[in-house]
């Protein structure tokens, strides 16, 4: 396995709100190797883009409660400033492409022009040699050449999203974070993006954190599954585990609600809402909704490990597993 590129433990982050102080990220830990693509899944709401943003330091003026420790290629960064975090992790360390970022294009700038601004803007790179570097990241995620010449609308859907991954590749990044790249996509394209994105991993090495709510699309790149549920990870395992034999009910449950061909009964829904975040339960947070409940999920389960990268936050693993972090 992989070297370990990027180290999180106990990760939290807050949000102030009018109802109190919520809890976004809880206790949030794991480790993804060197040219490894974790996904976090998890249903809306869970704190999936909480965890972007605590990784990247992009926070709301609302937000507080920054803790645990980030450790990326053996370098802590919490304890970094602002302005050492901007200038030697973004983009060459920690990649971002935001939720919509396909959107948020410079409608008046020309792409290839957009592409090659980090290199330009944060390594001070000129400019002939910046869009030389992104005419071949263009190549790499299966954009024409003549595209960097054009201007976002000039692009469909699929392709200016293929351009914010160039954006985020450009500066050759250890790690690059995918917040939904493909949910306003169709399926077709959602494939193409993600052919793209196991290409990077194995020509450049890039370890990548893909979050999404999509279990189909995201076992495509896979290495590592990590499940939330209520800010909290709920299971963590390795991709052939998670997808054939997860082991936490909530696991099973949005196994089962996933779609399969040759599948003879039907999709089932999960019953029930998760709690507030405002008020979440003091035991397990999944139990209100967990068809093997007893009387111990009234007291917050530790994470098991049922196998070598399976761990499972669910008190039916007591037996079976050795208590661990997750
Ligand atoms: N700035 C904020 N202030 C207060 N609450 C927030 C803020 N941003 C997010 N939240 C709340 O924090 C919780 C986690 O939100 P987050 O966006 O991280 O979830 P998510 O899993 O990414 O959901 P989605 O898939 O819908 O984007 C939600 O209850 C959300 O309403």
């Amino acid at each position: 396995m992989c070297d370990a590129l990027l180290e999180v433990e106990g990760l939290t982050l807050d949000y102030h709100t009018r109802g109190g102080v919520m809890r976004a990220v809880d206790d949030v830990g794991f480790t993804v190797g060197r040219g490894e693509a974790l996904v976090v899944l998890g249903e809306s709401g869970c704190g999936k883009s909480s965890l972007a943003r605590a990784l990247m330091r992009l926070l709301p003026r609302n937000a507080g409660g920054l803790g645990g420790r980030v450790r990326l290629a053996g370098r802590e960064l919490h304890p970094l400033d602002d302005e050492t975090f901007r200038r030697e992790v973004q983009w060459q360390g920690l990649a971002l492409v935001m939720q919509a970022s396909m959107n948020a294009l410079n409608p008046v700038v020309k792409v290839g022009e957009q592409v090659a601004e980090p290199l330009r803007v944060h390594l001070g790179w000129e400019r002939r040699r910046a869009l030389a570097r992104a005419a071949e990241v263009f190549e790499l995620v299966g954009l024409p050449g003549d595209f960097l010449r054009r201007y976002p609308f000039e692009l469909s859907g699929g392709m200016r999203q293929r351009a914010v991954l160039a954006m985020a590749l450009v500066a050759e990044p250890d790690l690059v974070i995918l917040d939904e790249p493909t949910s306003a996509l169709d399926v077709l394209t959602q494939a193409g993006i993600m052919n793209a994105l196991k290409r990077v991993k194995a020509e450049l090495g890039t370890g990548f954190i893909l979050i999404t709510h999509d279990v189909a699309t995201s076992s495509e790149l896979a290495d590592q599954v990590a499940l939330m549920y209520a800010g909290q990870l709920v299971e963590m395992a390795d991709a052939a585990t998670f997808f054939s034999a997860p082991g936490h009910p909530y696991a099973q449950a949005l196994m089962a609600s996933v779609p399969k061909l040759r599948q003879r009964e039907r999709p089932r829904a999960i019953p029930g809402e998760p709690p507030s975040l405002l008020d979440p339960p003091v035991g397990c947070r999944f139990a209100a909704r967990c068809p093997r409940r007893f009387a111990d999920c009234a007291r917050l389960p530790p994470a098991f490990a049922l196998a070598p990268r399976q761990e499972v936050r669910c008190w039916l693993h007591q037996q079976d597993g050795m208590e661990d972090g997750v």
